[in-house]
């Protein structure tokens, strides 16, 4: 069974329930964009997905086996998880940084193949010309690259994105969107969290709709973004150009 699936998984955190038995596949070749409004639970499922959260109930299944059951090593090369910003990166220089993306694979160390991968992962992010410089004197957009470029030079066949374009520009996050329809045009599964509902629809083979830690809605773009659920949902109204939909007002208000 090729994969990674969540079945019923549900988590509490501090007292609080924040995944109701949620059910979610991702398959390779696919690129599953994660919605829903602050609080939704959105990373917390994104971190059960990668095995860096446990669940209270469920199990997360990558390619037939119980994610928990795996050696460490063996899941990290097999899921790349991209967070959101937490603390500052070290004074590190940029091209080392992406470089510790590898230690997954130091087991079979390979450096041509090390090597190729983290050049690989600094021009697809636009980072070739910063390779060189210290990574905590970077901007939020360049650091958020970075991380995004650390994440690539796995070469793991599932990414995991947490917000991976909230602090791009549009040219920025039009080519990483970009870069995950490649991916997983060459055979990858890329979960990706998203506030952008313009780019979800335009980019994401699927999205997955939570809400107060439930799964609300799941399946094609144009299935999940339509006026009803993004006004229940997110309480705004939309406005469709070109088949993308804009947010406009907040429900209530005149549109
Ligand atoms: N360690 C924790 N202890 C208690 N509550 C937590 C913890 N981590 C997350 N939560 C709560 O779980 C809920 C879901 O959080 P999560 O970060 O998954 O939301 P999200 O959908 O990613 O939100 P955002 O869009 O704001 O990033 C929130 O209400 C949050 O306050």
């Amino acid at each position: 069974m090729t994969g990674l699936f969540a079945r019923g998984v549900t988590l509490s955190l501090g007292g609080r329930r924040v995944l109701h038995d949620a059910h979610v596949a991702l398959a390779a070749g696919e690129v599953v964009g994660v919605i829903g409004p602050n609080g939704a639970g959105k990373s917390t499922l994104l971190r059960v997905l990668a095995g860096l959260q446990g669940a209270d109930a469920g199990e997360v299944l990558l390619e037939g086996r119980a994610l928990s059951a795996m050696m460490p090593g063996d899941r990290a090369r097999r899921l790349s998880f991209l967070p959101q910003e937490g603390v500052p990166p070290p004074p590190m220089l940029v091209a080392d940084l992406v470089a510790l993306g590898r230690l997954p694979h130091r087991g079979a160390r390979n450096d041509v193949r090390d090597h190729a991968a983290v050049e690989a992962a600094l021009a697809e992010t636009g980072l070739l010309d910063l390779r060189d410089r210290p990574a905590n004197q970077l901007s939020g957009g360049e650091r958020a690259r970075l991380r995004l470029a650390r994440a690539l030079a796995v070469e793991a066949p599932y990414l995991l994105a947490d917000e991976p374009v909230a602090a791009l520009d549009p040219a920025h996050a039009l080519a990483v969107m970009a870069s995950f329809g490649r991916l997983a045009d060459a055979g990858r599964g890329v979960a990706v969290v998203l506030h952008d509902l313009t780019l979800a629809g335009r980019f994401c083979h699927r999205l997955v709709l939570m809400r107060d830690g439930r799964i609300v809605a799941q399946g094609r773009p144009a299935e999940i973004l339509t006026d009803a659920a993004m006004r229940a949902v997110y309480g705004v109204t939309v406005r469709r150009v070109d088949d993308a939909v804009v947010p406009w007002s907040l429900t209530g208000e005149p549109a």
